[in-house]
């Protein structure tokens, strides 16, 4: 499906991140991990930046609008589809049609509060899942994310990466959780300063022993 070569990107004359040659299949879920600062976001970006057109983004930034509802921001996703008359109907009066495909997937995504409810005014681990459900609203092929669990429960974690598992044919996700990169997903490439530390397909190996490294790899002095 992709390769990229040859990716430097630096800041401020510094490496973040430098991979000779990196091949993603179709059909792969890949969990890229790492300590913090490791390149990971940078890597989820270049990617995103290559697969745009049919891939959807939920970046650890989020991008919320704080003073629209749980609704039309999760309804943005689909913004570049629609004429800009539709989306301005639909801003003020949200037609029903698409009132009913946010609540399923506020109901998927586990989120209680009134689609109506400002942004502004929810938690972390609800912000979090506004910004799931509006790359999720975009039904691409390939879901990026970049550590789009991180203020939830591990036990919500998981459910809702099984159904952004069920969503997508590809799924590409930065992750702090190792435990979960190494039981879900079929392969695990770790990062370190940038570069990639090992890239393993999870049938192929040992868990217990690469739990150790990955544990190692979270030790790594830098
Ligand atoms: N816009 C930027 N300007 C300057 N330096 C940056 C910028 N973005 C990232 N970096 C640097 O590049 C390196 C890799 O950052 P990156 O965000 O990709 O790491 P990460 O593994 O995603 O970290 P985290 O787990 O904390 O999100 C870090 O040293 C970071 O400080």
């Amino acid at each position: 499906m992709l390769t990229i070569e040859n990716v430097l990107v630096e800041f401020d004359g510094k490496v973040a991140l430098d991979i000779d040659s990196l091949t993603i299949k179709e059909g792969e879920k890949i969990a890229i991990v790492g300590r913090s600062g490791s390149g990971k976001t940078t890597l989820i970006h270049h990617l995103y930046d290559v697969l745009r057109s049919k891939a959807a983004l939920c970046s650890q930034r989020q991008g919320l609008v704080e003073n629209l509802s749980v609704f039309h921001n999760i309804y943005m996703g689909e913004l570049q589809r629609h004429h800009w008359l539709y989306n301005l109907v639909n801003l003020v009066y949200p037609l029903p049609s698409n009132r009913y495909k946010v609540s399923e997937l506020t109901t998927a995504l586990e989120l209680e509060c009134p689609m109506t409810q400002v942004v502004a005014n929810l938690s972390g681990g609800q912000r979090q899942r506004v910004a799931l459900g509006r790359a999720l609203y975009q039904k691409q092929p390939v879901f990026i994310g970049d550590e789009p669990f991180s203020a939830l429960d591990p036990t919500m974690g998981r459910r809702l990466l099984s159904y952004v598992f069920n969503q997508h044919s590809t799924v590409i996700m930065a992750l702090h959780d190792t435990s979960m990169a190494l039981a879900c997903f079929d392969r695990v490439i770790g990062l370190h300063q940038g570069k990639r530390q090992f890239d393993v397909y999870v049938r192929d190996i040992c868990v217990d022993a690469h739990q150790d490294q990955l544990q190692a790899l979270y030790e790594m002095s830098r």
